[in-house]
């Protein structure tokens, strides 16, 4: 209620604060998990966007620096009241209060990695460490999205998650490799020194809609080319395999990793 400001006699009134909507209280009266996504306007980061908000106990905050991600893969949850979007680095700390992470903030096509690849390993090794640091702050649980990178230029098929691999440090895929071995590194540090809950997911290459045209992984390569009647790029040596995974079973994976009590690494793909 209004009243008259006594103390300082200038006859201005001062308002008591608005009660807060009902809506307000209801919505943090249901939401159990308030869930960060970096890297969550991505290929992958998007789709496990959309599962996480089909629960409707999920909050959901995405931040994303839009180099490789774009909003409009969002656009369906800009404006919901259980979603907020935020341009953010990773590279830079970032303060929010959540109960679990998914690290993914990272570009994943060679093409894009190696773009800029001292951004690339400072994404890998500072975002990581910024990561940790929240979740060791606010007491949160964080999955990191490792790569089948870490195995490099692999002497053992298929490639086991006891497998250490074979990379070469100085390469110019070194960046995303020997970068998401750090990470890992970071992950099992934090958790042995500080405690910390740690999954860690080894992705494979994974396909699906949302892959930017341009993205230049084989797959995407493959249909674009197809669609406007050009050869297939087959690239040297023509030997190498790879395992390929859907989007959707990958969201799968990764959630089931959150959720389960195996910190991991854990490699997801086809063992096909
Ligand atoms: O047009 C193309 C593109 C790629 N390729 C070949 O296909 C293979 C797969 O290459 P991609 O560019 O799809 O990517 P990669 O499998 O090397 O790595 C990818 O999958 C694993 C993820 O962890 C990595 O982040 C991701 O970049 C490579 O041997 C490449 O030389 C082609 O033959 N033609």
């Amino acid at each position: 209620m209004a009243q008259k400001d006594a103390a300082n006699g200038n006859g201005a009134t001062t308002r008591p604060p608005p009660t807060p909507s009902p809506i307000r209280f209801s919505k943090f009266f249901q939401a159990n998990m308030r869930i960060l996504v970096t890297g969550g306007a991505g290929f992958i980061g998007s789709h496990l966007v959309d599962k996480l908000m089909e629960n409707e106990k999920n909050e959901v905050i995405v931040a994303d620096n839009f180099f490789t991600g774009s909003k409009d893969n969002l656009k369906k949850w800009i404006g919901h009241p259980r979603f907020e979007l935020i341009r953010h680095d990773v590279t830079e700390p970032l303060l929010v209060e959540v109960d679990q992470i998914y690290h993914l903030a990272c570009p994943a096509s060679p093409i894009f990695y190696k773009h800029n690849p001292v951004k690339t390993i400072k994404t890998n090794v500072i975002g990581t460490l910024n990561m940790l640091g929240l979740a060791k702050r606010v007491g949160a649980r964080i999955l990191l999205t490792s790569t089948s990178e870490v195995y490099g230029d692999p002497l053992e098929h298929p490639q086991t998650e006891a497998y250490w691999g074979n990379v070469n440090p100085i390469g110019v895929r070194s960046c995303y490799d020997e970068g998401k071995r750090v990470a890992e590194t970071l992950m099992f540090d934090y958790h042995r020194q500080h405690g910390i809950e740690i999954r860690i997911a080894r992705i494979f290459n994974t396909y699906g809609p949302r892959m930017n045209i341009d993205d230049g992984r084989v797959v995407s390569n493959f249909i674009a080319q197809a669609i406007r009647g050009e050869a297939l790029t087959v690239q040297k040596p023509g030997t190498q395999t790879r395992s390929f995974c859907y989007v959707a079973d990958m969201v799968n994976g990764l959630m089931k990793l959150m959720n389960g009590d195996n910190t991991g690494p854990i490699n997801i793909g086809n063992p096909g």
